[in-house]
């Protein structure tokens, strides 16, 4: 079966919501909810359909637009390549022409339903925050990173790595313990660097694994959330083989934390992640200053050890 290039828009408020539209009585899945878009026609560029789409479905131009996933799905009339874009700028008011409703819709508390069979991944990347941190108790102090945690989570930090493989036992259990306490208490979500035993004890809400990790395993680990460290599209290919829900790739710009090593900069990122249907953030170097050049390249948002800490960075 041929392949049909779609191109669909995830409108994103500033509040977070994002809208869907029902699809009407006299298409395939009539009913059911998708992203409003539509097809790429021949020759023509996925971001240049975006546009065009919603200006005839919606009656509104883009201003600001950035590439996001790419998703595959085999339906009985068709096989769509689905380029999904979030759009976080237009002008105009909503004048729907296609659909049977639209509906503003919160991120990760869905209240319409059927949605279209391709989309149950889209909605549960759209859950996950552009920002990623990660400890660094072993170099600070527990007491100091757990005090520069809390002061993050007041500002609206949501997804958290505790990575301290170089801290000793019984100090690193303690650490991790208190901060997924911390980090649940303000409805955020704890990942824990490697250790699958101590996440399951300690009520983690998942993994992140290293790429060495990743690569010697044959199955996803049952965890609602994990991630995973790649360098190379081998081992991003890897994480998407086994359906993780996202993955960090770097370093884009030379880092102390691993030793100084070069950074592989913007342009071999945005190769590296080209057509990605799970949700990539990028690391090395890198601090909420970025954001833009990051959803430019393709990401989903930054994930930092160092500047994820920093009083000024909120
Ligand atoms: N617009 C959109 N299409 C999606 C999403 N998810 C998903 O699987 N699709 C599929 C459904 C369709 O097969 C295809 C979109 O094509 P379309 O909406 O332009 O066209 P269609 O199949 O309704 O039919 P038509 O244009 O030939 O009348 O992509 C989504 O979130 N938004």
């Amino acid at each position: 079966m041929t392949v049909t290039h779609v191109a669909a828009a995830v409108l994103l408020r500033e509040d977070g919501s994002y809208l869907l539209g029902q699809r009407a009585a006299d298409t395939f899945y009539p009913g059911f909810w998708e992203f409003p878009g539509g097809k790429v026609e021949p020759g023509e560029a996925p971001r240049d359909a975006l546009i065009r789409e919603l200006r005839e479905e919606l009656g509104i131009e883009v201003v600001q637009c950035f590439p996001w996933i790419v998703r595959e799905h085999e339906y009985e009339h068709a096989h769509v390549r689905l380029h999904f874009f979030r759009v976080t700028k237009w002008q105009g008011e909503l004048q729907d022409h296609v659909h049977a409703a639209l509906s503003w819709q919160t991120i990760g508390a869905k209240s319409v339903a059927p949605m279209l069979p391709a989309n149950g991944p889209v909605l549960k990347a759209l859950t996950l925050p552009d920002f990623y941190a990660i400890t660094q108790a072993a170099r600070i102090g527990a007491d100091a990173q757990l005090a520069a945690l809390e002061q993050a989570l007041k500002h609206g930090l949501r997804l958290v790595q505790i990575r301290e493989r170089d801290m000793p036992e019984p100090q690193r259990t303690a650490f991790a313990s208190e901060a997924v306490r911390l980090i649940q208490g303000f409805g955020a979500r704890a990942l824990i660097n490697g250790d699958a035993d101590m996440a399951l004890e300690l009520g983690a809400d998942g993994i992140h694994l290293s790429a060495r990790e990743l690569m010697a395993l044959t199955q996803r680990p049952e965890f609602k959330l994990v991630g995973a460290s790649c360098h190379t599209r081998g081992e991003l290919d890897q994480a998407i083989a086994l359906g993780l829900d996202f993955a960090v790739v770097g370093s884009v710009n030379a880092t102390p934390t691993h030793g100084m090593q070069e950074g592989i900069g913007w342009e071999a990122f945005n190769i590296i992640i080209a057509d990605c249907p799970i949700p990539v953030f990028a690391i090395g170097g890198l601090q909420r200053d970025n954001m833009l050049a990051a959803w430019r390249h393709g990401a989903h948002g930054i994930a930092a050890i160092r500047s994820a800490w920093a009083v000024d960075s909120f």
